[in-house]
């Protein structure tokens, strides 16, 4: 067991009772362990290892090509660097949404090799059995509905989801259905604020919302386009809080001038 009693763990049960308390949640994706460590020491709520790692880590366009073991690494890096954050990792497209032994499997593996304290998956209605038999298990499931990317080759498009009744109503069943299920919370991504806000009053599992305006109990952001890290994407629901791919820039452009007019290293910085 921990023995730092300064730094006190956010559980799942924090984040119910956050919301009980109407405090806000703020999670932020994260991947690596260098990363994670900042997010954790500045008092970040949740760290999710989100499939964008796909993404953002490895430049895929979609979520759908990365694996379990390669979540898993980054995983672990996390988990090493996580000393206050609840660390939630994303289940990656395929491990999940067939046989759900087959997913309890995936989901076991991710529990004892990287030492996360919860997953996330994708999904409503479809995988009810899947998500219950692995909250049965004893592992914290996160739900995620409205524009889940693992499902981009069906929807065609990044667009706003559920503007439409129907897609609304079963969004709102979804909800229900993963509560049931025992999530003990729910990513709401690109869907309409009035539907959001709904939602999560009609919930007492708290709702994470990204693109899903400000109703939810928290919000997700994917820490390499809030520091301003991917350049060239800016959805509307983005606040892009810094510009590291300026400040980099600068940086190691100064670097090589450095190296290249022999201002670096100096006197002081050889032995
Ligand atoms: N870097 C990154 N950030 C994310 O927020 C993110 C990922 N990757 N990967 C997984 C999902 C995919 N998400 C996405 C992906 C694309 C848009 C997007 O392009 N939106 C544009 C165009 C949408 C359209 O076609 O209408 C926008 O302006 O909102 C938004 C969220 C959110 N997630
Ligand atoms: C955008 C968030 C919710 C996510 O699922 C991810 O980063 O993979
Ligand atoms: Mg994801």
């Amino acid at each position: 067991m921990s023995v730092n009693k300064e730094i006190k763990r956010v559980t799942t049960h924090t984040i119910r009772q956050m919301k009980a308390n109407g405090e806000k949640i703020a999670m932020l994706t994260g991947y690596d362990y260098s990363m994670a460590r900042i997010l954790d020491d500045a008092g970040i709520d949740i760290i999710l290892v989100g499939d964008s790692a796909a993404n953002v880590m490895a430049g895929y366009e979609t979520t759908v090509p990365i694996t379990l073991e390669e979540m898993m690494f980054h995983a672990a890096a996390v988990v090493r660097a996580a000393k206050h954050a609840l660390v939630v990792v994303d289940l990656p497209f395929g491990t999940y949404q067939g046989d759900s032994s087959d997913a309890l499997k995936a989901a076991v593996r991710v529990m004892k090799e990287t030492g996360a304290h919860a997953l996330k998956v994708e999904g409503g209605i479809e995988i009810q059995d899947t998500v219950k038999r692995i909250v049965n298990a004893g592992i914290p499931v996160m739900g995620h509905l409205g524009l889940t990317p693992q499902s981009i080759y069906k929807f065609g498009t990044y667009t706003v989801r559920a503007k439409e009744e129907a897609e609304a109503n079963k969004l709102k069943t979804d909800a229900k259905y993963l509560q049931d299920a025992g999530c003990f919370g729910i990513v709401l991504e690109k869907i309409p604020a009035q539907l959001a806000t709904e939602v999560t009053a009609s919930l007492a599992i708290p709702t994470i919302g990204i693109g899903a305006g400000a109703g939810c109990d928290g919000q997700v952001l994917v820490v390499h386009d809030m520091l301003g890290l991917n350049k060239g994407f800016k959805p509307k629901f983005l606040r892009q809080y810094l510009n590291l791919y300026e400040a980099i820039g600068e940086a190691v452009g100064h670097y090589i001038r450095d190296v290249k007019s022999s201002a670096f290293p100096n006197e002081n910085e050889q032995y």
